[in-house]
């Protein structure tokens, strides 16, 4: 599967930590950064992740930073985007099953890497389910207009 993966400063170890183990795992992954070492913004990181999953360039987002808040704030005011901020694999497994969410934040001051990758498994092997959840997730949608 196509991945970006994006963070702050406060992410970027476990960024790569996913990152290596996702291309391990055979998936194509667009690091779209920051570098260790530099103090950045979770809105910039969170809008060009957001930008990138909106386009179509990769098919899931995982945005990452100290709480998985800010980012996922910031990814959730694009249109297209359904950012679910999860610790734990059963809500990201939720987060697709009944949200169809697009991209997962976490937090790497809060989750460990290994709880991060049991949640990345779960966010890239469960369907949408549809059915009347597709009915709710057309209603996020419509909140927009
Ligand atoms: O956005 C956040 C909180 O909602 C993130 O946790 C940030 O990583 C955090 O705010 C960064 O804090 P720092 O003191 O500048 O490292």
């Amino acid at each position: 599967m196509r991945i970006a993966i994006a963070s702050d400063h406060a992410a970027t170890d476990l960024k790569a930590e996913l990152r290596d183990w996702l291309i391990e795992e055979g998936h194509e992954v667009a690091d779209l950064g920051p570098e260790p070492g530099e103090s950045v913004d979770y809105p910039d990181y969170g809008r060009k992740l957001a930008d990138v999953v909106s386009e179509g360039t990769a098919e899931r987002g995982i945005a990452l930073c100290g709480s998985g808040i800010g980012i996922s704030m910031a990814c959730n005011r694009n249109p297209e985007i359904r950012c679910a901020l999860v610790s734990e694999p059963l809500s990201a497994a939720l987060a697709r099953e009944h949200n169809d969410a697009n991209v997962i934040a976490m937090g790497a001051r809060l989750t460990g890497g290994e709880m991060a990758k049991a949640c990345v498994t779960a966010f890239l092997s469960t369907d949408f389910a549809g059915g009347r959840h597709q009915r709710r997730v057309d209603k996020l949608s419509f909140l927009e207009n």
